[in-house]
Formats: C-alpha cells, structure tokens, sequence
C-alpha cells in the first residue's frame, strides 16, 4: 500500500497521518508513504505507484488530493483508499468514511470494495480533468479561485466564508450557455456532481448517489449578491436544493459552453469554460467503504 500524502491538506495534520500509519504499521500491512511537494506530484506519485504494481494507493489530505490521487491510477488495477485530512473532505462524508485517523486507517484494513464513477472534464483548451465528486463553474468557482491559501490553512472553512463576502459585490452573474444531453438551458452558476453533499456535510442533490452513471446538476439563476448570499446562508439548513432559482436536473453530458467562466473541480481552482463532462470510461474501485 502507497500512503500519498498532502503535507498543505488541512491544518496540522501530520500527527492525524502518523496516527493512521501507525494503525496501518500495527495491522502488518507496511504502507509505503510519499509526501508531495507541489501541486500534481500526487498523481505523478500515484501514477509510478500503480506502474509497479502496487495495489492500493491511499490519498492522505482532501478532495483535491483523492482527485489527483483518482486521476494517477485511472486504468491501472489498482484501488482507491482515503485517510481525510483535508479541509472540507467533502467525499469521505459522502461514503460515510470515518474521520478519526485510526477509524479511517482500520477501514483501509479491512478492505471492503466499492465502486466510484469519476467524471470527466474536457476543457476547450485541451486540458483533461478527472473529479470524483463535483465540478462547479460560475460564482463558487470564483471563490474557490480567489481564495487565501494560507489563511484556508489557518482558519479551514471560514476561509470559504471569508472569501464568499469578498466576492459578492463584484462578480459579474455572466448567463453560462447549459447543454444537458442536448438540452438547452441558461444559468449564472452551474454544479455537476456525482453525489449528495457539497462543502463539507451540506446537502447539494439529495437523490444522488455516488458510484452511479451520469450527473446531478444544480443550475442557479441568482443574478445578484442579495440572492446569492440567501443561497450561501440556506446551504448549512439544508435547504439550498429547496430554494427559488435553484434547479436539479440529471444528464449524462453535460456541456458548459460561455467562454471564460471560472471553474472548479473538487474544491480547487481548474481554469475557465468551456467544458464537456462525461464519465469516465471505466470505474475506479475504492477501498475502506
Ligand atoms: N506539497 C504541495 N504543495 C502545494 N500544493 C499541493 C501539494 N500537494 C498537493 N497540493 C495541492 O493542494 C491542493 C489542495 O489539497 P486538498 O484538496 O487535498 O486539501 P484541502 O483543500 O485542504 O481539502 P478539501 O479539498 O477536502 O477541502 C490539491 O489540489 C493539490 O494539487
């Protein structure tokens, strides 16, 4: 087992890491364990992982990290396995993973497979994108883009916050041309994703279920800053699926055509529109579920 693990996932979580490989070590299982130094060394260490033929790669740190860690071994046998030490771990929540390090690390023990559908983003520049939970293009791209690294790392999900008020009174509300299975639509926003949860524990589209083919999409037509902040306010009730302008619909492609929108993949910033995402050819099997 390969341990690839973020040292700037989350705040202070390398005891939560030593904690889980000593679990790991206590098992009999030796995890091998890479740390990353930049942005994509987790899919590169991935990668060469799965090459020799090492069968469970795990990613230590958030979404970002399972999505690089996802990407690296897209295609080769091996399996999927996560430690959560991110800051929102929006996929741990997902699947029920547990958060204490040691829980996590006995999961990873003992071993039950599930099966994950990633999807994937195909940008008009010619970059290829993997994500295992969502894509968001619009006002949370924006966010995510802008947002302070150093104090995410300080403060976790308060950085979100933070950087939501800072962005309200000057993000444009640009319509992005939708095509869902060849159906046209308009929204200011727009969120694909493979599950139920979003930021965190937050209900998004509560009829998804990951591991299954296809999208949920939320189209938002907030046009403003007052209409948006009652989303972002209705998102911790629950409610944010319930609200005025906000649409769940399902496709199997989806294309997000206007030309220079911020996107995000995951929670980390993944350039501009245009985008066509679709599965994944084949699934990814994730251990510990
Ligand atoms: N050593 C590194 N230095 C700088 N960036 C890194 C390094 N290793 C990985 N990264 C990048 O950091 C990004 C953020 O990491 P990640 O998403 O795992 O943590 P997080 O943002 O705290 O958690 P979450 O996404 O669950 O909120 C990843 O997309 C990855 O590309």
């Amino acid at each position: 087992m390969l341990v690839v693990f973020n040292p700037t996932a989350g705040a202070r979580r390398r005891r939560r890491l030593t904690r889980a490989m000593d679990v790991l070590l206590g098992l009999g299982l030796r995890p091998e364990l890479a740390e990353t130094t930049c942005r994509g060394d987790a899919e590169r260490l991935a990668r060469e992982g799965a090459a020799r033929g090492v069968p469970m790669v795990i990613a230590a740190g958030g979404d970002g990290t399972i999505a690089e860690v996802a990407s690296g071994i897209a295609g080769s046998d091996a399996a999927l396995g996560v430690l959560p030490l991110g800051t929102a771990n929006v996929l741990a929540w997902e699947l029920g993973l547990p958060m204490r390090p040691e829980a996590a690390a006995g999961r990873l023990a003992r071993g039950r497979m599930v099966e994950l559908r990633p999807g994937m983003a195909r940008f008009g520049d010619g970059r290829a994108r993997l994500f295992v939970q969502m894509l968001g293009a619009g006002f949370d791209a924006a966010v995510v883009a802008n947002l302070d690294l150093a104090l995410k790392r300080r403060i976790g999900r308060a950085a979100y916050v933070w950087q939501t008020i800072r962005e309200l009174p000057r993000y444009p509300f640009a319509p992005i041309a939708v095509t869902l299975d060849g159906e046209t639509h308009t929204a200011t926003s727009a969120i694909i994703t493979k599950g139920r949860l979003y930021a965190g524990r937050y209900r998004l589209a509560p009829e998804a279920k990951q591991g299954e083919p296809g999208f949920h999409v939320a189209l938002f037509s907030a046009k403003g800053p007052v209409s948006t902040a009652l989303l972002g306010a209705a998102l911790p009730l629950n409610l944010l699926s319930r609200m005025p302008g906000v649409r769940l619909l399902r496709a199997a492609r989806v294309e997000l055509t206007t030309e220079g929108v911020p996107v995000q993949a995951d929670g980390d910033a993944a350039g501009a529109l245009p985008v066509v995402v679709t599965d994944m050819p084949g699934p990814l099997r994730l251990i510990g579920a």
